[in-house]
Formats: structure tokens, sequence, C-alpha cells
């Protein structure tokens, strides 16, 4: 067959080549609208990642829940615009409101100070710690509003609110917590713990376990709240926090300011070094060091404390040997050096406050509660002291009058420090005021380094000029003194009551930050002046004070070094506070029960010597698991060791309670101390 011919396509007809015109420009229009929307798609994107949410978020969303952004104007209207009848509780750094949503949910309201940083590092610690948890055992976060300055916090609510109200909000003869509500609250704060240090990866250190951290639901089961102090574990890392990488320039303010002020310690070690050097470094040894050799606070040098080199430090003449002292001396040497390895930095009384917690005996919760009143009143520099008694002798507080009120009582003179306290004439006021001046000057300085150095430590982080911080320090600390005094006016008037505690106005309460500010209207029992949580609620306000005095684990001191022993410290202590329905520091007007003021110290002395069991709230009345108690009781000691090594894990802790575990023997801690060398000349007593 021959092949088909070729033919040609015939030409394209004009109707044919108009439709591939029209499809040619549909596509071209469609891909520059695709392109276009594209782009804007693209552009919103990075607006609203790179400005919008940078601003109104200030954590990575990636790593975090869903939370809700509140308008402040849906929070004003929630919480009756802030009202006080919503007012449920104040801390150290905001108001807390209770809230209804529009939906009908009930919330917690947390209206942070605006202006304070303490308040915007809680806001930014909230946000990146606690807005990525979600645990039954944890306060849920839900929510925040940042406009312009204010920044608020909005989580679940807890109708019991917190456990600090529960524990001590019902008086005496009022139980409010039965034993296996307490019972369960301990094992959901050991489960808070555990979620935190061992299902969290990298493991969250909180940083502040205290009663008023704890709250409460309407079945009394507790869920851990306040992240503010707490601070997420980096990898690798051995003991030093994020916030303590600041103390090194703090440090060597502080030295410069003294070398400014002139009339403070000298900050030099013998060698002539700036202490800093071997600040962290110390710190972080102790916690791997071996037991006879622990010690956080002392810096290891060559030199020795009898080394005349050492300027202005207060050395322990160990020649005299240290049976030459009595309580009394011990009392005012307590911030010495004692170790022949050892040198106090100028800042040693904020590190040794707490060895006054320990059960060794010599040292009692009045020398601190005493000196920690001292550092309230003090001015920076003693001419400002010298200024301020001078000008206005009715409201200074004598220290040095204190010791004597307090032996008294502890021999049993109730009614003659009664009437030496409030009755006393003037004359021998100003008498014993002069007598013991030279000591008490020598407390107010070591208290004023130790202020001075809160101060310098969190303001620097700031990046404020020194002189700037000299002058807020002065001015703070005047402040302070003056309003003080006033305070102190009002108690003289009034009678002396069960509870020293009763003597003070329930209308005012003293912040570090803000000297003292008359308190809303709230239901919050938490701001006891003489309670063990007072102190806590008021150093957690100061803003470097990083934990709650009297909660904070010894090894963190004002060094920085917050890990997960910490706050098994902390747990400890607040174990003992729920078991025995007591603060941790509270002093009673009875020479009997003064030797219960400091629960740390007593639970150790049951602890070696008698029946721990002692130690459980009077107010149950007998109605409880002695088992139970005594089985947290014993976890307490462990958990309360001084060395962090000793005491147990959160896991360990959760299985004790359950059960499941047996509580290990307490070994006997070596830790070198002032108060344990002391012990140890006096016959070895173990303190655990
Ligand atoms: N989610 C909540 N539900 C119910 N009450 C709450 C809630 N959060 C806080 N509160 C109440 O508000 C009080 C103050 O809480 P906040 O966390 O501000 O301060 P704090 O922990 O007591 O003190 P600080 O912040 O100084 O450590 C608590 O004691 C508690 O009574």
């Amino acid at each position: 067959m021959p092949p088909k011919p070729f033919s040609p396509n015939p030409s394209p007809t004009p109707d044919s080549i108009f439709r591939a015109k029209a499809f040619l420009l549909a596509i071209t229009i469609s891909a520059a609208v695709l392109l276009f929307l594209g782009l804007l798609s693209l552009f919103f994107y990075l607006w609203y990642f790179v400005f919008n949410r940078s601003r109104t978020s200030p954590f990575d969303s990636g790593a975090h829940l869903k939370l809700q952004k509140f308008s402040y104007k849906e929070l004003k209207s929630a919480t009756n615009v802030f009202s006080d009848g919503n007012s449920i509780g104040k801390g150290g750094s905001g108001t807390v409101f209770r809230g209804i949503l529009r939906d009908g949910k009930s919330v917690a309201v947390k209206k942070l100070d605006a202006t304070s940083l303490q308040a915007e590092r809680e806001f930014q610690n909230e946000l990146q710690i606690l807005g990525g948890l979600r645990s039954p055992y944890v306060i849920t976060l839900l929510g925040y509003c940042v406009e312009k300055k204010k920044r608020i916090l909005v989580y679940e609510y807890m109708p019991n609110r917190s456990l600090q109200e529960s524990l001590f909000a019902g008086g005496p003869g009022v139980l409010v917590l039965d034993w296996n509500q307490r019972f369960e609250i301990i094992v959901d704060i050991a489960r808070a713990l555990a979620f935190l240090h061992l299902e969290c990866d990298p493991p969250i250190i909180h940083g502040d376990i205290k009663p008023s951290n704890v709250l409460l639901s309407s079945d009394f089961r507790a869920k851990l709240s306040d992240f503010g102090l707490s601070r997420v574990k980096s990898e690798g890392e051995f003991g030093v926090d994020l916030f303590s990488q600041e103390l090194g320039r703090s440090e060597e303010l502080l030295w410069k300011s003294q070398e400014l002020s002139g009339n403070l310690v000298s900050a030099e070690t013998p060698t002539g070094s700036p202490i800093e050097k071997d600040f962290s470094l110390g710190g972080q040894a102790s916690s791997s060091s071996k037991m006879r050799r622990f010690n956080f606070n002392l810096k290891t040098s060559n030199s020795s404390p009898s080394n005349p080199n050492v300027k202005g430090k207060e050395v322990f003449p160990m020649e005299m040997g240290v049976e030459d002292f009595d309580d009394r001396q011990l009392n005012l040497n307590a911030y010495v050096a004692i170790d022949d390895t050892a040198t106090t930095s100028a800042n040693q009384w904020g590190k040794d406050w707490w060895w006054r917690q320990d059960g060794s005996g010599e040292l009692c919760s009045k020398d601190y509660v005493r000196e920690w009143i001292g550092s309230q009143i003090c001015p920076l520099t003693n001419s400002d002291w010298d200024i301020e008694k001078q000008s206005s002798p009715r409201t200074t507080i004598n220290l040095d009058r204190s010791p004597t009120q307090m032996d008294q009582l502890e021999n049993g003179h109730e009614t003659q420090f009664h009437e030496q306290r409030y009755g006393r004439p003037k004359k021998k006021f100003e008498k014993k005021e002069g007598k013991g001046g030279k000591n008490g000057n020598k407390k107010h300085r070591k208290m004023q380094e130790w202020w001075k150095e809160e101060n310098l430590a969190e303001i620097s982080k700031k990046g404020h000029k020194l002189r700037k911080l000299e002058f807020s320090c002065r001015r703070v600390f005047k402040f302070q003194h003056s309003v003080l005094g006033r305070r102190f006016r009002i108690r003289k008037a009034t009678t002396f009551g069960e509870h020293i505690q009763n003597e003070c106005d329930p209308n005012a309460e003293f912040s570090f930050r803000k000297g003292w500010k008359k308190k809303k209207k709230t239901h919050s029992t938490g701001s006891d002046m003489w309670s063990g949580d007072l102190y806590s609620r008021e150093l957690s306000s100061a803003t470097s004070v990083r934990g709650t005095v009297c909660y904070v684990a010894p090894e963190y001191g004002n060094s920085g070094y917050l890990m997960e022993k910490a706050d098994i410290y902390s747990l400890g202590v607040l174990i003992l506070v729920i078991v025995s329905g007591r603060r941790p520091l509270h002093i009673l007007s009875s020479p009997m029960k003064l030797k219960k003021a400091n629960l740390i110290s007593w639970c150790r002395q049951l602890g070696q010597t008698g029946n721990v069991l002692e130690l459980v709230d009077e107010r149950l009345k007998e109605i409880y698991n002695k088992d139970q108690a005594s089985l947290c009781i014993n976890l307490a000691l462990l958990c309360i060791q001084k060395m962090p090594e000793l005491r147990p894990d959160t896991g360990e802790i959760v299985k004790i309670l359950k059960g499941e575990m047996d509580v290990p023997p307490l070994l006997m801690d070596f830790s070198p101390s002032p108060s344990k060398l002391f012990s140890r000349s006096r016959g070895n007593r173990g303190v655990m």
C-alpha cells in the first residue's frame, strides 16, 4: 500500500488563536495572584512572628502549650475592675484576684506590680516554665495579658486557696485540715516535685517550695504553684544557675562599693585577691566533695584565719580554744572563719544565717530573729544609724536590748520580761543601748554587708551604675528604718499576748521593696510578721534572695546554687510544717515552749533523743495515723540534712510515702560548720 501523503496542519483559525491567548492570560493572572497572595501571607507571617508575637508573648511558642491571650478589658470585667472584694491574696510581686470569665469559668488573676523587676522576672518565668507544664500536681496557667506595662497571669482557680491559709487560718482550736488531708497533700507535693525533677526534660527546679505556694482544690488536693523563682536545669550543669552567673559581677561591685563607702569590712582576701574568684568554684566543688571537707559557704584558700593580713575580718580566735567561749560569744562570732583552710567573705552573714537553724543548741532562733530584725532597721552605714538614733530615739529598736530580754525569757522571768519590754523607763533603755553598742555595731555591720550585697546583686543585673546603687541602698535602708520605728511604737503600746505575733498590727506588713505597706483587705493569712513564713514572704519579695528563709536549703545561701536537692530540703521543712501545723519559726512567750520555736532544730532534737510524734499538731487531738506521721517526720529529717547528697531524690520520696520503700537510716552529717565544730569540741555531738 502506498504511504499516506503528508498533510500539513490546517492553519489556525482566529478563534483558536484567541482562546490560546485567553488561556495564557488566565494562567499569567492566576500565577500573579498566587504569587501576590503567597508574598502577602509571607509578609503577614513575618509580621506576626517577628513583631506582633515577640511583643506579646515573650517565650518560644513552639516549646509551649497554647496559652490564651487575654485583653486587659476582659480581665478587668472578670475581676470586677480588680476590686478589693475580688482580691484573694497578695504576694511579693502582685495581687491575686478571683475572676469569672465570660464563659462562666472561675479563674485566679494575678496582677503583677508593673514596675517591679521581680514581677517582670516572675512573669517571664511563669510563661516560659509553667506555661509549658501540664500535670495534675501543678497549677495550670491558662493565659496571660500584656498591655503596655501591665503584666497579668491567669490560672485555674483553686477554691481552697493556699496551704498556708488552711494550715494557719483556723487559729488555735479550729481544725481545718485533718490527718488524711495532710498526708495526701504531702504525697501530692512529692509527686509534683517528682514530675518536675524526673519527668520533665530538662528537669525543672521549683526553688520556692512553701505553704503559700501550695494551692488546694475543692477536695483539698494539692497543686504546686508560683514558678517565679524556678528554673530549667541546663544540660551538663552541676551547680551554677542562670542568676548566679551574675554573681561574680555583683561581688565585684560589692567590693568596689565597699572601697567607696570606706566604712565596711575590707573585702580583700589575705592574698589581696577578690573573693569572687573562688566564690562560685567553691560551691561547685563542694557539691561533689567528700563529706568531711564539705563546705558551701567558706572559700577555700591557703590562708589561715589567724593570718595577720586578713584585714577587718572577724577571725575566730582558735588559740583560745572554742571551749572558752560561752554561748553569747559564739552568737557574736557566728560569722567568723573557723576552718584553717577557709576564710569568710565579707558577706558571710548572708550565708551563715542558716546555721542558726541547726540543732546544735547553742544558736537559737531568737538570734537570727533578732539579727533579721536588725537588718530591717539597719541603715547602710553606721553613721546613718547614729543619726537616726539621735534624731528619733523613740523609734529606734535597741538590738542589744533584745538578748537580755530573750535571756530573761529563757530563764523564766516572763513578768520581768514583760515589764522590761513595755514598761521600762526610757533612761534604762538608753543606758542598756549604750552598753552593748560595740557588739551591736558589729552585727549591724554584718547585716549591712549582707543587705548591701543583696541589693547590689539584684540591681547590678539591670546594669545600674554603682553610684546609683549606693544611693538607692542608702535610701531604702533609711526609709525602712524610720517606718519600722513607727511600727514598733505601735507594738510597744500593746500588751504582751500569748504569741508575739499577735502584737503586730494586722493591717501592716513589711516589704523589702516597699517598706511597710498597708495590707489590702484580703483573705490571705500569708503575711505573718513573726512567723518563718513572714521572713519567707518578705525575703522572697527581696528580689535577689531566691527562695525563702527557713525553707531555703543551706547550700543555696546566696551563692546561687539551685539544684533539685534544694527543693528536697524545702520539701522536708514543708512536711514538718504540715505535720506540726507550725511555722518553721514560731516564737512563743512561754519559756517552756522556746525550744520549739525553731521547728527544724526541735525536730532534729526529737530525732536524736525523743519521740518524733511530739511534733504532730496538737489540734489533731491524737486522731491521726501514727505510722504515717512518723514516716513523714523521718522522711523530713532525711530531706533537711545539710548535705544535699544525703537527701533522697523525689522518686525515692514518693516511693517511701507510698510504702514501696523503707526510710533509709539517717547518716550523721560531718559538715564543718561553726556550730558543728563547737559541738564536737564539747563531746562529739552529732548534728543531723
Ligand atoms: N490559683 C489560685 N487560686 C486560688 N487562690 C490563689 C491562686 N493563686 C494564688 N492564690 C492566693 O493568692 C495568694 C498570693 O499568691 P502569690 O502567688 O501571689 O503569692 P505568695 O506565693 O503567697 O507569695 P510570694 O509570691 O511572695 O512568694 C496565695 O497565698 C493564695 O491564697
